[in-house]
């Protein structure tokens, strides 16, 4: 695993935590997107090296809707870059590491993904990200 490609923030509006954040990091949401898949919008804003994801829900279908019932707003998940995502599900399969995908998908950002079930990384929601070329 390489570094941490973002963190993943469950927000109830992209488009006023995107100004807290844009304030807070002085630098502009660089892009937003959504993901029918994953039922979400996203607002990225790049803060030197570290990249925030922010998520809000398109409906209940959601797994930010879900996390925000229950905990609120706040860091939802840590992604890491990898440079062959099916080599690192494998390993982390092999780990013992409880996958909640079982090939990878598209995500956000132009990148293939996959998560590990937070119950099997110490409490952490981890997402694996392959940038496509
Ligand atoms: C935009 C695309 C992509 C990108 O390119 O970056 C994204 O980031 S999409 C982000 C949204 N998508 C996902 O999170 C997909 C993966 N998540 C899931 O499949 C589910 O959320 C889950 C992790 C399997 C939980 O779903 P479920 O079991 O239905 O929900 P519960 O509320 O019952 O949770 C069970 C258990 O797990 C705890 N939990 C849930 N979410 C998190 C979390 N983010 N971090 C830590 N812990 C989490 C939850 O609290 C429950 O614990 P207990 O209450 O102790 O049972
Ligand atoms: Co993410």
């Amino acid at each position: 695993m390489n570094k941490v490609e973002h963190i993943g923030i469950a927000v109830n509006s992209v488009k006023q935590a995107g100004e807290i954040y844009s304030k807070l990091l002085n630098t502009p949401v660089y892009k937003t997107e959504t993901v029918e898949s994953e039922h979400v919008l996203t607002a990225f804003l790049q803060s030197g090296p570290n990249k925030i994801e922010l998520l809000e829900a398109l409906n209940d279908d959601s797994a930010i809707a879900k996390f925000i019932t229950k905990k609120g707003e706040g860091i939802h998940h840590i992604a890491f870059d990898v440079d062959d995502i099916e080599a690192e599900m494998k390993r982390l399969k092999a780990e013992g590491f409880v996958l909640l995908n079982d090939e990878p998908k598209r995500g956000a950002d132009n990148k293939l993904v996959c998560f590990v079930h937070p119950k099997s990384a110490n409490g952490i929601l981890i997402e694996l990200c392959q940038e496509i070329v």
